[in-house]
């Protein structure tokens, strides 16, 4: 299903591609419907939600606008440092907007309870979340999320917008790092 070498790298396939994208449409179909007759900005935070944001916006059948944040809490290890630094700002007045924000995992919560904070406090009309991956028992904070994806367990995850040091990013599906590869 992968690049070459990447396959030994993993302790296990967690999602297929071919789930992701059938999991996007569905995901796709609740929005359309949710947001009937609203405008709808989608917010990525970079660089993990990429892949996400990329698939769900071609998944909606309806006019969006797309707007990008870098914030960062992990730096290049695997644990949160659960300090989010605000990286590249939006460009865009979110006054009276219904934004929906697109993230790859949420894991500890850090992230995501601070950024929706953040956003609520500009004057959106609406601030929701959609996240392809959540991880139940790694949670430190209560999130409300709106739409998500997979529950997984809490084993770090790489591939569709996650990386371990920057790699596999670019992997097609999601997998489990094997030890081998960060001891
Ligand atoms: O729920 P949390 O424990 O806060 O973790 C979730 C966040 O961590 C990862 O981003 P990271 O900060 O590693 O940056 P990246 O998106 O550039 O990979 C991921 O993309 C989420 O944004
Ligand atoms: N690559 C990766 N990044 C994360 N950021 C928060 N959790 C994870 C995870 O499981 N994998
Ligand atoms: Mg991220």
């Amino acid at each position: 299903m992968e690049f070459e070498h990447v396959e030994g790298d993993l302790a296990k396939t967690l999602i297929t591609e071919d789930e992701l994208h059938a999991k996007l449409d569905e995901l796709a179909r609740q929005i359309e419907s949710d947001y009937q007759g609203k405008d709808l900005l989608l917010v990525g935070v970079l660089r993990g939600a990429v892949m996400v944001m990329a698939d769900l916006a071609r998944a909606l059948n309806r006019h969006i606008e797309m707007d990008w944040m870098a914030v960062s809490s992990y730096g290049s290890g695997t644990v949160s440092s659960g300090v989010v630094r605000i990286l590249k700002d939006l460009d865009s007045d979110l006054t009276g907007r219904n934004v929906l924000i697109v993230e790859d995992i949420i894991d500890s919560g850090l992230t995501l309870s601070w950024l929706k904070a953040n956003l609520e406090s500009r004057g959106a009309a609406s601030v929701e979340i959609c996240t392809m991956l959540r991880k139940p028992d790694a949670l430190k904070v209560e999130v409300d999320v709106k739409y998500c994806g997979f529950d997984i367990p809490n084993e770090f995850v790489i591939g569709y917008g996650l990386d371990y040091a920057e790699q596999y990013r670019n992997m097609r599906g999601i997998g489990v790092l094997a030890p081998h590869v960060y001891q």
